[in-house]
């Protein structure tokens, strides 16, 4: 079978709205290439720290970046620390929670894009985990988060109590898949994409950013802005991306592509 395809283009007539993107070996001599990782790079799993990373993807980034002289991007909505827990150190630019992390390519440290998180937020979201029955909250220094995967059921109260929290405290909401993350202001992934943008390598590139989630939407649009464009990795859905890949598999045989 063409892994590019999507088997359930042949039942939804939204899905097959978006085209695909142009190969990456066609456009990489100008292009910036911005990475999404939990539902891009792998797949979704049951606990962010049981996600399962490819055999080889470290090295297909890797590469990737060197063919494109340095201008390729991690940009996660996970802590650096959680996304390196994964992959080990990274050589690569990368910026994470949500954007409030920055780090280009062989810096020591990550230049904080936002203030830290107050202290009393993750108190109060700890509560409200045990108040119902027990769920993940995860710590990052610029947002925190909540999963409700397994209490699907816990949604719309959560929204509600995180709302309040995000009004009391003056933060952002973003609401991705089965979880609910409070940011402090002043960073997106548009803005951390932006600010690569601004510096040497990626200057003057084309910017392509590859995310599946509605948290990706703020670094579609910056992308679009620069005058490059968006990926939406998986179903069709309202968006500012162009193009369209089905999935991990279809991103990882794209990127492969770009390499022969
Ligand atoms: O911006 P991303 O790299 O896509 O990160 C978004 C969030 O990803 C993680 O949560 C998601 O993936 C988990 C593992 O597959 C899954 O269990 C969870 O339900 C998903 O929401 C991560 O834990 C979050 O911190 C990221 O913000």
């Amino acid at each position: 079978m063409d892994t590019m395809t999507d088997p359930t283009d042949r039942v939804s007539t939204a899905a097959t709205a978006l085209p695909q993107p142009p190969l990456l070996s066609c456009i990489a001599s100008e292009t910036a290439l911005f990475l999404d990782f939990d539902g891009t790079l792998v797949e979704i799993a049951d606990h962010p720290d049981g996600v399962r990373v490819a055999p080889g993807l470290i090295g297909l980034v890797e590469r990737l970046a060197r063919r494109l002289d340095g201008r390729l991007a991690i940009v996660t909505g996970r802590s650096l620390e959680s996304l390196e827990r994964l992959l080990g150190p990274l050589a690569i630019a990368v910026a994470g929670s949500h954007g409030g992390e920055f780090r280009p390519a062989g810096a020591a440290e990550a230049q904080p894009l936002a203030p830290l998180l107050p202290a009393g937020v993750l108190t109060r979201l700890n509560r409200i985990a045990q108040d119902h029955g027990g769920l993940l909250v995860e710590a990052k220094p610029f947002s925190a988060a909540i999963h409700y995967r397994h209490h699907p059921a816990a949604r719309d109260a959560l929204l509600a109590e995180a709302r309040r929290i995000a009004d009391d405290e003056g933060l952002g909401l973003t609401h991705g898949k089965m979880v609910i993350e409070l940011t402090t202001p002043g960073a997106d992934k548009g803005s951390a994409l932006t600010r690569f943008m601004d510096l040497p390598p990626f200057a003057g590139a084309t910017p392509l950013f590859l995310g599946d989630d509605t948290t990706d939407e703020h670094a579609f649009a910056a992308a679009r802005t620069l005058g490059g464009g968006g990926v939406l990795v998986g179903p069709s859905r309202e968006t500012a991306a162009q193009w369209r890949l089905y999935g991990v598999a279809a991103v990882h045989h794209w990127l492969k592509e770009a390499l022969t």
